[in-house]
């Protein structure tokens, strides 16, 4: 037998395909099981849209990057970019796996702290800060500020000394590097709203050093996210190193630290396969290593930021099929329950999806379908041209690798509220973010 887009199902294994989160099976009925649950369980139980994480996928995940970087490297910092999906249930789970937490808001800074996230694992990025942010940064005592311009560094500075203490901060540098990724989400190139230029970042340093309220330990770059290829890293990391021999030689500035951001892509459709964590880490930890002993630089502490990979593959979004409109000749829409508002990044960056259905997971994937959210927009549709076995109302649609970047990304768009978030682990399923109601949003709305 054939699971949809053609992955075997071994006889009596019944795994999941690869990119569903780690352990996920199909059961006899032909369900898709996830932290030992039916999918079509949940969604009966919570209600559609919903999405689903499995906290053993997101420890496994963190282990693997603390393997992978840290046995390669102890001096490494692992911390979790909390934009690809910040709440409180997955601050604490991977604070508790270790991981630092990097925030870029106020917000994401508030629900860390309440969380219990210890804020001195905390770094603080953003490419416009506000007072507050900054105040707050210092006031919750964060391990690092990130400092991405000049105008925040004076502000910074001036803050710092009225309150009397030294904060540790760092700066954000761009290498210039094209990552070969979405233009729409690369940063670390020369046009880019994020960090110094590589001379202005000079200058910062050499005002920073003249700073007594402020240490800086050293400098971020994060050039861009989904990124396929190891040489930009590569690249990236090489530039870095160079800048940071040029602050020795002409400062006599020593770099004590520095953060490689993020980027790492993952899984998103059976044909494209990036590289392992393992991979990546044992180019960025050797050509660190190769590159400090050629510029007789120290060794310095290493961070890595992952966000999407992290959590992306941690959960599904699951969906009820609604309407199917066949255009004879053209195409076969079928539509579900949600859409563009809980899952901006097809209509943004035309990123692909691989969707199942849940209630038959183990059917014969021979028909091609559109899928189409519910949102008053052409460009609302989550995957085209996709092979699924026949489609029906009511079929539990499920899309994979829907961890990162969705929910935080989602909007209130025609007045849908906001799906639930349910986390599930070994057989219990719980709710760790309620579904928005109306009144929700009239709550806001003062007329
Ligand atoms: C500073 C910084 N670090 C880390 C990340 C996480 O990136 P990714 O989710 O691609 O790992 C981002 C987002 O692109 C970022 O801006
Ligand atoms: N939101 C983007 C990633 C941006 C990363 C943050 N700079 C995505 O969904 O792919």
């Amino acid at each position: 037998m054939t699971a949809s887009c053609g992955i075997a199902i071994m006889g009596g294994m019944k795994n999941a395909p690869l990119f569903f989160p780690l352990g996920s099976t199909i059961d006899d009925n032909g369900h898709l099981r996830i932290g030992g649950l039916d999918a079509v369980e949940l969604a009966k139980e919570y209600g559609t849209p919903l999405y689903v994480f499995d906290e053993n996928d997101i420890r496994e995940r963190c282990r693997e990057f603390k393997r992978e970087f840290a046995g390669r490297y102890p001096a490494t910092h692992i911390a979790f970019a909390g934009k690809a999906c910040l709440n409180k249930a997955i601050a604490k789970v991977v604070a508790s796996e270790g991981f630092g937490l990097d925030v870029v808001s106020g917000g994401e800074l508030e629900i860390a702290r309440s969380a219990g996230f210890p804020t001195n694992q905390i770094y603080f990025h953003g490419n416009n800060k506000s007072d507050a942010e900054l105040e707050m940064a210092l006031e919750y005592k964060v391990g690092r500020i990130v400092v991405d311009n000049f105008y925040e560094l004076s502000r910074l500075d001036a803050m710092a000394a009225r309150r009397g203490v030294k904060a540790d901060i760092m700066f954000r540098i761009k290498p210039g590097i094209d990552p070969h990724t979405h233009a729409k989400i690369t940063t670390g190139n020369i046009d880019s709203k994020f960090g110094f230029g590589l001379d202005d970042a000079a200058d910062a340093v050499a005002r920073a050093m003249k700073c007594g309220n402020l240490k800086l330990t050293g400098f971020h770059y994060h050039i861009g996210s989904q990124i396929f290829e190891i040489q930009p890293f590569l690249d990236a990391l090489k530039t870095t190193l160079e800048f940071m021999a040029r602050m020795k030689r002409e400062l006599g500035f020593i770099t004590e630290e520095l953060d490689a951001g993020g980027g790492y892509a993952v899984q998103y459709l059976s044909g494209a396969q990036p590289p392992a964590i393992g991979e990546y880490a044992e180019a960025i930890v050797s050509l660190l290593r190769s590159e400090c002993h050629r510029l007789g630089l120290a060794l310095p502490k290493l961070s890595v930021e992952p966000g999407r990979a992290t959590v992306a593959r941690s959960a599904v979004a699951l969906y009820t099929v609604g309407a199917i409109k066949d255009i004879p000749g053209v195409r076969c829409y079928a539509c579900v329950d949600g859409g563009m508002a809980d899952n901006i990044r097809p209509a943004l960056y035309c990123s692909q999806y691989e969707p199942y259905l849940a209630n038959r997971m183990a059917d014969y994937a021979d028909q091609t379908y559109t899928i189409a959210g519910r949102f008053c927009e052409s460009g609302d549709i989550l995957a085209n041209d996709v092979k699924l076995p026949e489609v029906k109302p009511g079929d539990i649609l499920v899309m994979p690798v829907s961890g990162a970047y969705s929910i935080p990304m989602s909007s209130n768009y025609n007045a849908f509220c906001r799906p639930a978030v349910v986390m599930v682990k070994d057989g219990q399923a719980r709710i760790i973010k309620r579904r928005e109601t109306v009144e929700d949003l009239l709550r806001t709305d003062l007329g």
